[in-house]
């Protein structure tokens, strides 16, 4: 349980007041088949207009995925003394409410984790079973490396960069920075007994500092992608897809011309993220 001395709404502005996610002109957000020849392009094209796409047929066994969920699920609901045994997050562990170095915060709860490690050296991931958490991360943290190295080499490809694996070698280097994150939106009780609001954010509006982001969510609402215009919508989950964002460095990193948007990312309460 979690102990405040204030009511927890006093603490947090986690309430999303100004913006609603759009309702008019909903656009589709575009859909990636990885068995298609042309992926690609289509991936180029999904680049070039959203910065923001959904992945079909990426090749990471449904078994790993609800493996790790069910792993996930039995973690967050240990006692927080229990999840706190992983310390602070500096920047890496167990967090709550507390999210990133910049005082954000909002209604979740998370393992941040780097991807470059042994799992097996994630001593600190306690439960009834760590070993089981353990092997469970460890299949899917290297089946989506897999699809994310594909895609990042397809991205290089359909550019005409040379060498093809100039993007994907960043994150398969054994300093490579790329981060994991679970998160978890756990029920939000005093705003429900307070006015009935459900417009609760979890994770607060940002953009990702990455090259791009592997997003993945069990099959509840949440996230929601502002568009250019500054409209926000919703994405419609789909828990047997994952769904990638342009981050910021693609930008920077990559001479396009601003070929690439970039997406600010917003998810509200009741939902948790794999
Ligand atoms: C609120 C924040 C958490 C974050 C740093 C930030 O100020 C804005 C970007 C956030 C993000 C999103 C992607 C990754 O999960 C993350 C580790 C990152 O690099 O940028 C988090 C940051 C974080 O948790 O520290
Ligand atoms: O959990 C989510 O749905 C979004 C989290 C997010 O935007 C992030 O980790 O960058």
């Amino acid at each position: 349980m979690v102990v405040l001395s204030k009511p927890a709404i006093e603490q947090f502005s986690y309430i999303r007041n100004s913006k609603s996610p759009s309702t008019l002109m909903f656009p589709q957000i575009p859909l990636v088949d990885l068995s298609k020849p042309d992926s690609k392009h289509q991936i180029i094209k999904a680049c070039e207009e959203f910065g923001f796409f959904k992945v079909i047929n990426h090749g990471v066994p449904l078994e790993f995925i609800s493996r790790l969920e069910a792993e996930a699920t039995k973690f967050f609901s240990l006692p927080l003394s229990e999840k706190e045994k992983t310390g602070q997050p500096q920047p890496y562990g167990y967090g709550n409410k507390r999210i990133g170095p910049n005082g954000d915060v909002g209604w979740v709860e998370y393992l941040l984790l780097t991807t470059n490690q042994d799992p097996n050296m994630l001593r600190f991931l306690s439960g009834e079973n760590p070993e089981s958490f353990r092997f469970a991360l460890n299949n899917y943290m290297t089946a989506v490396k897999k699809m994310a190295c594909d895609l990042l080499e397809m991205m290089a490809d359909g550019l005409k960069i040379q060498p093809r694996n100039v993007l994907s070698k960043l994150l398969m280097d054994e300093q490579s920075d790329s981060v994991f994150r679970l998160n978890h939106y756990p029920p939000c009780p005093d705003v429900h007994a307070l006015n009935g609001n459900s417009n609760v954010i979890g994770f607060g509006e940002h953009t990702d500092p990455q090259i791009i982001s592997v997003l993945r969510s069990n099959n509840t609402s949440g996230l929601q992608i502002s568009l250019r215009d500054g409209s926000w919508i919703s994405v419609p989950p789909d828990q047997f897809s994952f769904f990638i964002n342009v981050g910021d460095s693609l930008q920077t990193t990559v001479p396009t011309n601003n070929f690439f948007l970039e997406y600010i990312e917003l998810s509200c309460y009741d939902k948790w993220k794999v």
